[in-house]
């Protein structure tokens, strides 16, 4: 599904990302930790060919991401975003789940009335909406309440049975019960954290980075 063979990304002379390697072949979230500056993002937009990097990237057809809800349209409603963005007709499987996490009520506002939970969820919707194989989120528990964390999780994991998740955040608590494996990238380098090792993200930080 995702393979990454001796990826390495410089910025000028300074080394960000060295020699890095991954196979995932599989569905479920994978989470990347690293400190702020570590170079998460910088990963993310290698594989999504935003950067220019060498070595080797090879990806699925179908590749979604969601780094923030800048790219909705926020003079239209959540129906004319997923038709522009999406570009096809929701099934009803599609349109039950978009009613189950937003109300109606809400999907019929223009989007810059949302709150930036409900903008969110429907950024993870309309990404979902379009089939990818393989989704990237940045930073996607960033600023959520108890709530509406609960909800994107849920989400998160009725998604995880069929597509490759990666996701990078600084919540732990909110991906400690949801991931499927763990990297790490700090010191430029990736490592892949044992998961039958694995008890919570706070340990994997006091270990490889803290
Ligand atoms: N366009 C750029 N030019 C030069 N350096 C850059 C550029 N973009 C990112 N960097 C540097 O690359 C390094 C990695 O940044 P990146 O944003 O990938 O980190 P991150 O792990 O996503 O951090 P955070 O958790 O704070 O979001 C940082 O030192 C950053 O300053």
């Amino acid at each position: 599904m995702l393979e990454i063979i001796n990826l390495e990304k410089k910025y000028k002379n300074k080394t960000i990302l060295s020699n890095f390697n991954m196979l995932l072949d599989s569905a479920g979230i994978i989470f990347f930790l690293g400190k702020n500056g570590a170079g998460k993002t910088t990963f993310f937009n290698c594989i999504m060919g935003f950067e220019d990097y060498s070595g080797e990237v090879i990806k699925p057809v179908n590749v979604a991401t969601v780094f923030d809800e800048s790219h909705l349209y926020s003079n239209l409603n959540a129906f004319d975003n997923i038709a522009l963005l999406v570009g096809k007709n929701l099934g009803d499987s599609e349109r039950e789940l978009l009613l189950k996490y937003i109300d109606e009520s809400v999907l019929n506002r223009k989007v810059k009335s949302y709150s930036l939970g409900q903008k969110k969820i429907l950024a993870i919707l309309i990404a979902m909406f379009t089939n990818p194989q393989l989704l990237i989120l940045d930073e996607v528990s960033n600023g959520l309440d108890y709530d509406t964390a609960k909800q994107v999780k849920n989400l998160l994991i009725a998604c995880k049975k069929e597509t490759l998740i990666l996701v990078c955040g600084h919540q732990f608590d909110f991906y400690n019960q949801i991931l499927d494996e763990v990297f790490v990238i700090n010191d430029k380098k990736l490592v892949q954290v044992d998961i039958n090792d694995f008890t919570d993200l706070e340990k994997v930080y006091e270990k490889f980075v803290g």
